[in-house]
């Protein structure tokens, strides 16, 4: 009797794999970011491999530093575009297509069942399609442009099940940072989390990724939503191949379960510099602000310019703005829904689809004590900028804390 995990292994790897057993998995497919993928390609060139093992199966988007910040920048994503020529990887999306884990999904590579690795540690979005979806670092990625394959210990799984209904304003994200509160940031390591429950059941695909791509921030290996008709229809004219759903059985071991009631719950907050550090709102409104920041693969969808749009429209913000859509389509579609001019008249500025300023890289970097509210994942010391305080919360939150320049429950504007 198996978890979905095991059962994704057990295909992957021809053979009955179940929790804590080392395997070697067949990828359905790879993914590094301009950001990975030029160490990826070292360690690939020192392997003195000529081809890699099937371009099809490669994806490589740029989008951390896109477009490129400096002449380094600019010289290493020039060895990449010649790389990805020479080996013939047709699935290049260069700068403004979008962030990886946005950009793989839409393409129709995000399937159930399937085995999908990324050189980054939020390729567990992936799990938002019922895939087990897994970061790793760019030497194993660079196993995997060579042969397809790669070692894994099949991980134990953690069941967590979200019941009741998520108030008006109150978002996926909310709900994410609730469970992460509970779980902690290491509640998990290792673990497989399946997500059950109405309250997941009745998320969209966007706030199945918000979830998906936060259990790395518990730690865990891999964060799966059982797919269902919510996941189907999305695939429908976009699955790059065919796709066998998986479901754990009934009797399978879970080495933990947690329950989570999402009946008023209130929007909630990861405060500094901890992502587990997580109040609601009410417990750190009124907090200054000196920037505000709404998208990233967790928060730049369709759904989340949606949310801020509703609370922004109208009216004017009280500090400085970032919002990027997580990808071009988005950005389209945000400008086709007049998303974007209730921005640019609300004050916000708009950047290229892609990381921006998540990881501190460019485009928002924070000063010395500065303090961003933001719809990232990750609010560490230092991550976007030295000596910078970062809340991370969801984007109706975001928004409405923009507008009046401290931290804001987004019932109350
Ligand atoms: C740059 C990359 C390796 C990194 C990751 O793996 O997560 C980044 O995307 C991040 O969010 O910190
Ligand atoms: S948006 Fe942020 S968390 Fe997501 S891949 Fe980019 S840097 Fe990492």
């Amino acid at each position: 009797m198996s978890t979905i995990s095991e059962k994704i292994f057990s295909r992957a790897a021809g053979k009955e794999a179940k929790a804590n057993d080392f395997v070697i998995a067949d990828i359905d497919y790879a993914m590094a970011h301009d950001g990975t993928s030029i160490l990826a390609v070292r360690s690939f060139r020192q392997m003195e491999v000529e081809k890699v093992w099937d371009p099809s199966r490669i994806v490589i988007p740029f989008d951390h530093l896109a477009p490129a910040n400096s002449d380094t920048t600019a010289g290493l994503q020039k060895d990449i575009r010649g790389w990805v020529r020479q080996q013939g990887i047709r699935n290049f999306y260069d700068i403004g297509n979008g962030i990886c884990h946005q950009v793989l999904p839409e393409k129709g590579f995000a399937m159930p069942g399937k085995l999908i690795v990324g050189a980054d540690s939020h390729s567990c979005t992936y799990g938002a399609f019922g895939a087990f979806g897994t970061g790793v670092g760019a030497t194993d990625m660079a196993e995997i442009f060579a042969s397809g394959k790669l070692w894994f210990r099949v991980p134990e799984s953690i069941r967590i099940t979200a019941e009741g209904k998520l108030d008006d304003r109150v978002c996926a994200k909310d709900l994410t940072l609730k469970i992460i509160g509970e779980v902690t940031a290491s509640g998990a390591t290792y673990k497989a989390v399946e997500f059950y429950g109405d309250a997941i059941e009745n998320l969209s695909m966007a706030g199945r990724m918000t979830l998906s791509n936060m259990a790395i921030e518990m730690g865990a290996k891999a964060g799966i939503v059982p797919p269902d008709a919510t996941t189907f229809e999305y695939l429908k004219n976009r699955a790059v191949s065919d796709y066998e759903p998986v479901y754990s059985d009934g009797d399978a071991d879970y080495v933990a379960e947690y329950h989570i009631d999402v009946n008023s719950l209130e929007p909630q907050v990861a405060c500094p510099h901890e992502v587990d550090n997580v109040c609601g709102v009410s417990g750190i409104a009124g907090k200054k602000l000196d920037q505000a920041f709404i998208g990233t693969c967790t928060n730049g969808r369709l759904e989340d310019l949606e949310a801020a749009a509703e609370v922004l429209k109208g009216n004017e913000v009280a500090v400085r703005t970032i919002i990027i859509p997580a990808s071009r389509q988005i950005m389209k579609e945000a400008a086709s829904k007049g998303l974007i001019e209730i921005f640019l008249d609300a004050g916000a500025t708009m950047g290229t689809p892609g990381c921006g300023p998540c990881l501190g890289g460019h485009m928002g970097v924070i000063g010395e004590g500065e303090v961003c509210i933001s719809t990232a994942n990750r609010n560490f010391r230092g991550r976007m900028g030295t000596g910078g305080y970062i809340y991370l919360a969801s984007p109706a939150t975001v928004a409405a804390s923009a507008i009046k320049g401290e931290i804001t429950d987004p019932r109350n504007v």
